[in-house]
């Protein structure tokens, strides 16, 4: 398990660097101890992990994340590849709220990256055939799996394409604004019973 953390100017990601032990056959990590998470992040279960695969450089997959009760933490780390990894701090009554953070994920760096539940997450590959591999602290929740707009201008994400396409799917192609989803926290958590219409949120 990393043996290294660092917190950002939010509150809330970590970000874990793995202790390699390296020799001539080549590198070995504990990349995951559930004590020295606990530690770190508190006592918070893992109980999902999923791996996704992106084969074109410039994939982004965001904005997402699951409304409560099923608001998930995630533990993000590539194994193949590199990601710029962002997390977007949707927590109403957070000092940053609407604010991200950016960083570098990648097989070489071996950087693991908390994101806590109230967060957007989203990730665009910097390498073709990258693999990213994550443990999760709730359960997949269609119903509660929700986005926003990878792109939307009011949230200023660089994703450094340089005036390359991005390569998405359907859905994040049509994920509502900031601005169309955040009427819905200002009461408090991010509430589970929104429904999305044609691209639009409304409260049931
Ligand atoms: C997330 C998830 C998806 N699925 C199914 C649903 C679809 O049939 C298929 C692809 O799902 P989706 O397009 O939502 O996958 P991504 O675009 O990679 O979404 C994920 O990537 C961004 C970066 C995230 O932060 C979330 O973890 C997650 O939303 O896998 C499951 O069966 N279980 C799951 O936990």
């Amino acid at each position: 398990m990393p043996t290294e953390f660092d917190t950002f100017e939010i509150q809330g990601p970590v970000l874990f660097v793995s202790n390699r032990h390296r020799d001539p056959r080549g590198i070995f990590a504990e990349t995951f101890r559930a004590d020295e998470f606990r530690d770190a992040i508190g006592d918070v279960d893992l109980v999902q992990e999923n791996q996704s695969i992106s084969h074109p450089i410039n994939t982004v997959r965001g904005l997402h994340y699951q409304a409560e009760p099923h608001a998930q933490g995630k533990l993000m780390r590539v194994v193949q590849g590199a990601v710029l990894d962002v997390a977007v701090d949707i927590r109403p009554h957070s000092p940053t709220f609407g604010r991200h953070i950016k960083i570098e994920l990648s097989a070489e760096n071996w950087y693991q990256l908390w994101i806590p539940p109230g967060f957007a997450h989203g990730f665009k590959t910097l390498r073709p055939d990258t693999h990213v591999i994550y443990k999760v602290s709730d359960y997949y929740s269609p119903s509660h799996d929700h986005g926003v707009a990878w792109n939307d201008p009011d949230l200023g994400i660089d994703w450094e394409l340089y005036g390359q396409q991005a390569v998405l799917s359907d859905k994040d192609r049509q994920q509502p604004r900031f601005c169309e989803v955040t009427p819905l926290f200002a009461g408090g958590a991010i509430p589970a019973d929104v429904s999305r219409q044609h691209g639009q949120f409304a409260a049931r």
